[in-house]
């Protein structure tokens, strides 16, 4: 009950609809908020990471520039007639390697089949079938599949061609450069994305990761197709950024640039969590800050709405004590010149209307329409009345009980219209008579009664008088439409001590009357 109640107030409703409100604002604000930071930090990231990229890839391929370039210039000073001459080719290539460390981890020669013409000693074994030597061979430089060593380094072989005088390619010239010692590796390991990103050189043609940052993924293969769609893509050659769920299921964005001198690519790449870690701290911004706002609003909504309600239920709550009778029909306060000032002053109005109906309806009741005279309710409540107070002060009251005579001539002669007139006529002469503190009522078509009371002379010698007077009045021509006409009437009196009912003096003032119309008409009789 209380529930519906609350249902249906209108301070619950207004508060219902602006937390409605509140929570439709903030989440819209919230999503679009969350979405336009997600796109402009995604992007603003994904342009770093390409930043990165592009700078991890240049000096990636610096690097193996670096070596490349070396090797080629040393192949090209080799004489062609040293590979013939084993001692003075290990020790034109132990002078050669004295002056640059860049390929520590071995520098050998062999001839266009693979056969090892000579070398520094190597500490990767010597492999003669990789893509390196293939392309050096065919007259090019290349770098080979990365591989580890027994020491756990990364290795890196490369190749270049030595040509004879003709310009014809009649051996290779091996080098394997160490990128655990140069220190690329951990230059890499340095370059830490955030808290989890990371950066990543992948070989393509080789399936591998050449170096991660995360060091455990070195030289490891790359995943299957299928498993991260921007990994696929790189794979097939796409350079750019994006966002991707890489193998262990997290969504990240990378970024992917190329290493030209080696065919590789450099990922940059870091978590979307750790990317948009201000989006999350900007949500729970707005939940927290929204929270106390929002509640603020509704109270000061709640208070505001009470304060205004306030006079409104007041007024009802006394209007429904009105109508249950517990409170007496009164103008409501009029509080505010708003709205509810302005119902308020409707429903007095209404008020106002209602006790003056009540008014005539209470008159109606007690009245003679045609007259105004009391009737005979009246006349009951008033005679009760004069009885009491007769009893109390041990006096006399006086009914003279008039019955007009030849009324229905009246009547019939002139007509219902002028016999109302004459009734009407006759009202006031007798109102006339009286004194303002005696009732005239008239109790039938042509009966009126006249109570008396208070007399200054005995009761019955007051009656009498009353009576003759009454007589008199009456007799008076009465001015209808176009005659005059007198008309008589006939008077039965009976006094009362109070010891009487009303009804008793009544019938006693009737019976009296009976007998003044029987002794003649226009006379009177008192029992
Ligand atoms: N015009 C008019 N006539 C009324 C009204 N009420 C009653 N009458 C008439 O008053 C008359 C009263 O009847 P009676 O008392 O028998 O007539 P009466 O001629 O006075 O007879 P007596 O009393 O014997 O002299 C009837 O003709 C009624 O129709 C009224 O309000 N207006």
């Amino acid at each position: 009950m209380n529930l519906r109640k609350s249902a249906n107030s209108l301070v619950v409703r207004l508060l219902v609809m602006g937390l409605a409100m509140a929570v439709v604002g903030t989440a819209a604000s919230y999503i679009q908020l969350t979405r336009f930071l997600r796109e402009d930090l995604t992007k603003s990231v994904a342009t770093q990471q390409m930043a990165l990229a592009a700078y991890v890839a240049r000096d990636v391929d610096n690097y193996l520039d670096e070596r490349l370039s070396f090797l080629e210039r040393l192949a090209g000073a080799l004489p062609p007639e040293l590979l013939a001459q084993p001692e003075q080719l290990h020790a034109w290539l132990a002078e050669r390697s004295a002056l640059s460390a860049l390929f520590p981890l071995g520098l050998v020669v062999t001839d266009v089949t693979g056969k090892r013409l000579d070398g520094l000693d190597s500490a990767v074994q010597l492999e003669t079938g990789g893509p390196e030597f293939t392309a050096a061979s065919a007259g090019k430089r290349a770098v080979g599949r990365p591989r580890s060593t027994a020491s756990q380094h990364s290795a890196l072989p490369m190749a270049a061609p030595i040509r004879n005088g003709a310009g014809q390619v009649v051996a290779v010239l091996l080098g394997t450069a160490d990128l655990s010692a140069d220190g690329l590796l951990d230059h890499l390991q340095e370059g830490r994305v955030g808290q989890a990103g990371g950066i990543l050189v992948i070989s393509p043609r080789d399936h591998i990761f050449v170096a991660s940052t995360d060091v455990s993924m070195s030289l490891t293969p790359t995943p299957p197709d299928g498993v991260n769609p921007l990994h696929d893509r790189a794979m097939a050659g796409f350079r750019g950024s994006g966002t991707t769920r890489n193998a262990k299921g997290i969504e990240e964005i990378s970024a992917i640039a190329s290493v030209p001198n080696s065919g590789w690519f450099v990922v940059a790449r870091l978590p979307v969590s750790e990317a948009l870690a201000p989006v999350s701290r900007m949500q729970t911004f707005i939940l927290q800050q929204r929270a106390p706002a929002v509640t603020a609003v509704l109270v000061v909504i709640g208070l505001i709405m009470a304060w205004l309600l306030r006079p409104l239920l007041r007024a009802a709550d006394q209007a429904d004590r009105m109508t249950r009778g517990e409170l007496a029909l009164t103008p409501l306060q009029v509080v505010r010149n708003d709205e509810i000032g302005h119902l308020t002053q409707a429903f007095n109005r209404l008020l106002a209307k209602l006790l003056d109906n009540q008014e005539a309806l209470a008159r109606l009741a007690h009245h003679d329409t045609l007259t105004g005279l009391p009737n005979r309710k009246l006349l009951d409540e008033r005679l009760q009345q004069a009885l009491v107070h007769a009893r109390q002060r041990a006096q006399q009251v006086a009914v003279l009980y008039l019955d007009l005579d030849g009324f229905k001539d009246l009547n019939d002669t002139f007509g219902h219209e002028a016999g109302d007139k004459a009734l009407g006529e006759i009202a006031h002469r007798l109102r006339a008579l009286v004194r303002h503190t005696d009732t005239v009522a008239r109790i039938g078509g042509d009966e009126f009664v006249l109570l008396a009371t208070d007399f200054e002379e005995p009761a019955e010698q007051a009656a009498l008088t009353l009576a003759r007077r009454c007589i008199d009045a009456i007799a008076q021509p009465l001015q209808l439409e176009h005659s005059s006409m007198a008309i008589g009437v006939s008077i039965g009196i009976a006094l009362g001590s109070g010891s009487e009912t009303p009804q008793d003096l009544l019938a006693t003032a009737d019976k009296a009357m009976y007998r003044a119309k029987q002794g003649g008409r226009g006379s009177y009789a008192m029992m």
